[in-house]
């Protein structure tokens, strides 16, 4: 079966830029995974998300290399306009650049993405309900944005980019503004619509929820990947200290119990709280 993203050798500079924002990407994604993007401030994150949605390079121009296919087209040459919400759907770090900010009500906040998309009223609504139940906003369905915390409102954001009932969901840093709570809900919202079939690509700095919810992790320096693999591989990398990234709290506390020779002898490094406790060694 044919990746449902794939990129062969794509570099973008952004104009004006001296540097390569994305340097010789190759990755292939299949349909149903969960891949979490990480890298440090400037490393390419946001940029690889605009490029899975054909605003890089369509809508900032600049200069681009190689190819970036997504559900079978080719983002260099298919309107952006037929990517992006129909294919991929799009959810940025900050809720407010996102949504139109000019409806009364969440509902019409999230049935305003689906307006220009020639759909019956019946069909819209059903769609519009079935986003809201997904994402727990039902109860505020009624309220104005305008009055809710920002983590419902990122999950507007959220319901807003699902209505399109695209295969591919990408999200860039989405629980950067919120609490641990509402990271977690929006972690287990992308985990359900996995579970569904959707594809997610997801650039995010919080590697415990990365190593609990994603399959895959692609990290990326100065625009190149340079790691991929699956969490539990990927997040004990000691690569991920060298570019600023860090481990996690119970990968760094099995290196310490390895090193005080009371980690279990084999073991891998541990990413979750499960695998720290298992690891222990109590003889
Ligand atoms: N509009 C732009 N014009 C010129 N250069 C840009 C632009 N946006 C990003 N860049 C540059 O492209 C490179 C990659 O930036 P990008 O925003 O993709 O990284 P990031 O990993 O998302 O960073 P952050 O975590 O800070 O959001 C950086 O060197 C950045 O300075």
């Amino acid at each position: 079966m044919m990746p449902i993203i794939e990129a062969e050798n794509f570099s973008y500079t952004y104009p004006a830029a001296d540097n390569k924002a994305l340097d010789r990407l190759s990755l292939q994604i299949e349909q149903g995974e969960f891949v979490a993007v990480i890298g440090a401030n400037n490393s390419g994150k946001t940029s690889l998300c605009l490029a899975l949605t054909g605003v890089i390079p369509h809508l900032y121009h600049g200069r681009m290399q190689g190819r970036m296919r997504v559900c079978g087209m080719d983002t260099a040459e298919a309107n952006v306009a037929k990517i992006c919400p129909s294919s991929v759907a799009l959810v940025m770090q900050k809720p407010e650049n996102q949504l139109s900010g000019v409806r009364f009500t969440v509902r019409e906040e999230v049935a305003f993405s689906l307006e220009n998309q020639g759909m019956s009223r019946h069909e819209m609504q059903e769609r519009v309900e079935a986003v809201l139940r997904m994402t727990g906003l039902t109860h505020v369905a009624d309220r104005s944005p305008h009055h809710l915390s920002g983590g419902q409102l990122q999950k507007v954001a959220l319901a807003a980019a699902l209505a399109s009932d695209a295969p591919i969901v990408v999200l860039d840093e989405p629980t950067t503004f919120l609490d641990p709570l509402s990271a977690r809900q929006v972690f287990e919202i992308l985990y359900r619509l996995r579970r569904q079939g959707k594809t997610i690509v997801l650039a995010e700095q919080r590697l415990e929820m990365i190593a609990i919810y994603a399959n895959r992790v692609i990290a990326l320096n100065n625009g190149e990947k340079i790691l991929d693999g699956p969490p539990a591989e990927i997040l004990v990398s000691p690569i991920l200290k060298e570019i600023g990234l860090g481990w996690t709290r119970f990968t760094t506390i099995a290196d310490l119990a390895r090193a005080k020779g009371i980690w279990h002898e084999g073991s891998p490094l541990a990413t979750t709280l499960a695998d720290t406790i298992n690891g222990l060694r109590r003889d």
